[in-house]
C-alpha cells in the first residue's frame, strides 16, 4: 500500500480559539508527518470549489460565510491510512455527540449557530484528498 496524503483544515473557529498548535500536536502525536502548512483566509471561489457537493443545502451559505470569516490553517499530512486515521482523530461532524478523546469531542461544542463549528476538516477518500490538496496547495 502506498503512503497516503490528506488535506486537514483547522477551521476559523479553531484558529480563533488558539487551538492550531493542539490540533497539529495530535496529528504528529498519532505518528503522521506534516508535509505542508499554509495559513490564510480562503476566498469564496476556493470554498465553493471545496464544498461543491453541499451547494443547495440549508447550511451551505452559513458554511461559506463561516469558512471565509478568518484565517484557516491548511495542513498536508502523510502516512499509511492517514485519511481514515485523521477522520477518526477528528470525531463525528456534530461536536456535541463526538466521542471524548477526539478533537471535536474534547474541544468542540454546539454554539447554537446555523453552521456546525467543528474545528477541523479532513478529506474523506483518496479522490477527495487529491482534489482538495490541489485546491488548497495549488
Ligand atoms: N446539518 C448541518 N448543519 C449545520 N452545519 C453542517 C451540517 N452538516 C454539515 N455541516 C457543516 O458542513 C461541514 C461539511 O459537512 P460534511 O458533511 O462534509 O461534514 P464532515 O465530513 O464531518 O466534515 P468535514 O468535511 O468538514 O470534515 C461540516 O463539517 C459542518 O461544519
Amino acid at each position: 500500500m502506498s503512503v497516503e496524503q490528506t488535506l486537514i483544515l483547522v477551521k476559523p473557529d479553531g484558529v480563533a480559539r488558539g487551538l492550531s498548535g493542539e490540533i497539529l500536536r495530535r496529528i504528529e502525536a498519532k505518528g503522521y508527518s506534516v508535509t505542508g502548512l499554509r495559513m490564510f483566509t480562503p476566498d469564496r471561489e476556493l470554498l465553493a470549489a471545496h464544498y461543491a457537493e453541499h451547494e443547495g443545502k440549508p447550511f451551505y451559505e452559513p458554511l461559506i460565510e463561516f469558512m471565509s470569516s478568518g484565517p484557516v490553517v491548511a495542513i498536508r499530512a502523510e502516512g499509511h491510512r492517514v485519511i481514515e486515521g485523521f477522520r477518526s482523530l477528528a470525531g463525528t461532524t456534530d461536536p456535541t455527540g463526538a466521542a471524548p478523546g477526539t478533537i471535536r469531542g474534547d474541544l468542540g461544542r454546539d454554539w447554537g449557530l446555523k453552521v456546525q463549528q467543528n474545528l477541523v476538516h479532513g478529506s474523506d477518500s483518496t479522490e477527495s484528498a487529491e482534489r482538495e490538496l490541489s485546491l488548497w496547495f495549488a
